[in-house]
């Protein structure tokens, strides 16, 4: 049975339309216009226990609100969600123990206190045993690294160990259902690396799962073997990343010793991807690859030419664009 299941979930938001100016706010007093955004719409999915799933979309597409819906921070407008047996915005205290979401964004860490403080807060919090508060404290600081930092005063510490302690401090309770909303974000190459290989490790140490929300690409392929995908709050894509990958389309580029290309001719065989002085790339789909090499073998005296695969990261945008049409 899949740990999260979501039915047909719509969330609309309801607000007053703010106008500046004192004439305006006046105004508002007697009348205001009210507005609604539908920020999720029918959206039905499920996820198995231990999964990683990458939720992907643009800026506005709905992501952190799905995840406040399934950690029951707020209610869905309609439909239904099960998370760990739980209807999540009933708070039921033992829902509350089997989750947790990590808002990279939220700090909940005291400033003022060394970290170990703040995490023991935590095990009052969630009532957890003295011996296995201990060990999953002595397992979390391990697998991250930062056992000697335990002591020192938050403020003290860098982005990336504050993340780090942010995520432990999260985790101490060992959930089973992880949201990880950003977690690399402002990170360093090095910071970045070590939090992936953390979320890793944690998931294949504690068999937890995991729906992560990302905008670095690199989290989403590392740690996702699947991909959940929204544009304007639908769900335009639910599979493999390796189907994402594996699109039809290469990137032909090609130099040349002069300047003058067949333009018309070029986007026979497809979009002009980039143009610059002596070299051009294309996307070309791949059983068109080698007509496209023939023409242009024969057409210009080339100096250079690659074909690579489309990067990833156009390909999801391939799909951001598909649904907001
Ligand atoms: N409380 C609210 N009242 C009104 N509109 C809201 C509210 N919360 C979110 N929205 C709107 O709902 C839409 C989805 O927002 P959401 O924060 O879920 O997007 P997101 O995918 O997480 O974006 P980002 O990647 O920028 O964080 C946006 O248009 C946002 O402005």
């Amino acid at each position: 049975m899949p740990i999260i299941e979501a039915r047909h979930i719509s969330k609309k938001f309801e607000f007053y339309k703010k106008e500046e100016g004192i004439k305006s706010s006046f105004k508002n007093l007697f009348h205001r216009e009210k507005l609604t955004k539908d920020a999720v719409k029918d959206l039905s999915f499920s996820v198995e226990e231990g999964e990683i799933v990458g939720f992907l979309g643009p800026n506005g597409a709905g992501k952190t609100t799905t995840l406040k819906l399934l950690s029951g921070i707020i209610y869905p407008t309609s439909g239904e969600m099960r998370v760990n047996g739980y209807i999540p915005w009933k708070r039921e205290t033992l829902f509350k123990k089997e989750i947790a979401v990590v808002m990279a964004q939220k700090n909940q860490l005291w400033w003022d206190l060394p970290a170990n403080e703040s995490i023991l807060l935590n095990k009052h919090i969630y009532e957890i045993p003295d011996a296995e508060y201990k060990k999953t404290l002595s397992d979390l600081v391990e697998i991250f690294g930062v056992k000697d930092l335990l002591s020192v005063q938050v403020r003290r510490l860098s982005l990336g160990e504050r993340m780090k302690f942010e995520i432990i401090s999260s985790l101490i309770h060992k959930p089973k259902v992880i949201f990880l909303d950003e977690p690399t974000i402002g990170l360093d190459l090095m910071a970045q690396r070590d939090m992936r290989k953390f979320i890793k490790d944690y998931n294949k140490h504690y068999k937890s799962t995991v729906i992560l929300t990302s905008h670095y690409m690199q989290d989403i392929e590392e740690l996702c073997s699947r991909a959940m995908i929204i544009s304007q709050g639908e769900k335009v894509y639910d599979g493999a990343l390796s189907d994402i990958k594996r699109d039809n389309i290469k990137i032909l580029s090609f130099s040349v010793d002069h300047l003058n290309f067949d333009r018309d001719e070029l986007i026979h065989f497809g979009k002009i991807r980039k143009e610059e002085e002596g070299s051009v790339s294309l996307e070309v789909v791949h059983n068109q690859v080698r007509n496209c090499l023939t023409y242009l073998l024969n057409k210009y005296e080339l100096t250079d030419f690659s074909v690579e695969d489309l990067p990833i990261e156009d390909k999801i945008l391939k799909l951001y664009e598909a649904g907001a049409q």
